[in-house]
């Protein structure tokens, strides 16, 4: 158990992650424009757009890096840029690339956010090890980053996030860096970690593929970001060819992109 006062669950009936009519300007540059969405406890959403289409953006103010120019942004109900402290817990980002730390074993990489907050020495190890196994990487507990292919890196840096027990799990492209067959592996392992945890997660892709695989909604983002349509797949979406192509076309046709 984390023994650290601060860092106590956040309790709330409201989505995990809302965005009510929010904009957001950098200068003469609308990065955000009008958009609401909302993220339940326990989903998997995906969020799709072209480069540029505001999706970082959108991850900064969930994490509380920045605020709306206008707009209301929550997360487990709080303003995460205000909350900031409150939230360290509660949100856990896996990113494009591992971040490891190259003169850290896979298991100490692991152990980084728990030090940071503060978790016992004995209970670092314990979970540390655990969310390795999750990740099918017991085995590599004492290998540095360069001993580790590029999937097993982004396992690592996964685990790391997990590790901590987050409410909310955001993913920006942290699959995209990787060969099709890894990526597809690692997607497939990571939503099935995701479900049985109940974790909500938001999941940042530029690839159809990645977001009809992995999520029970997906937001395709115009840019400047604004929702340009929502769909969630069925499980036939994903094992019926000819539905898949269906919903692909549909939503690449909805990006402007060829499918
Ligand atoms: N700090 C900033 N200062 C000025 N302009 C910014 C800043 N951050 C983002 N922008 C602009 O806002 C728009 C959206 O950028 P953002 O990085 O959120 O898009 P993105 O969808 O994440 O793109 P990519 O897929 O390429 O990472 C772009 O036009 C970008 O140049």
């Amino acid at each position: 158990m984390n023994m650290h006062a601060d860092f106590s669950p956040v309790e709330t009936q409201e989505p995990a992650i809302l965005i009510d009519q929010v904009n957001k300007q950098f200068g003469a540059v609308t990065a955000i424009e009008n958009l609401s969405f909302h993220v339940n406890r326990g989903e998997i959403v995906s969020f799709l757009g072209r480069t540029g289409a505001g999706k970082s953006t959108a991850l900064n103010l969930i994490m509380g890096n920045m605020s709306p120019t206008s707009g209301r942004v929550r997360v487990m109900g709080m303003d995460p840029n205000k909350d900031f402290r409150k939230l360290r817990r509660t949100i856990s980002v896996g990113f494009q690339t591992d971040r490891l730390l190259p003169w850290r074993t896979a298991i100490e990489n692991v152990e980084l956010g728990l030090q940071i907050l503060h978790y016992h020495k004995a209970e670092i190890r314990e979970k540390a090890r655990e969310w390795l196994a999750r990740v099918n990487l017991a085995d590599a507990a004492d290998l540095y980053p360069h001993e580790l292919s590029g999937g097993m890196r982004q396992r690592v840096s996964l685990a790391r996030a997990l590790a901590i027990d987050p409410e909310i799990l955001l993913l920006d492209e942290c699959f995209s860096q990787l060969d099709h067959v890894t990526s597809q592996t690692l997607r497939s392992d990571v939503s099935a970690v995701i479900r049985e945890y109940r974790k909500t997660c938001l999941f940042i892709t530029h690839r159809i593929d990645d977001a009809i695989e992995m999520a029970d909604r997906i937001l395709v983002l115009g840019a400047p970001a604004r929702l340009l349509l929502e769909v969630s797949p069925t499980p036939e979406d994903r094992t019926d060819h000819d539905k898949f192509q269906l919903l692909h076309d549909k939503i690449a046709d909805a990006l402007g992109v060829d499918s």
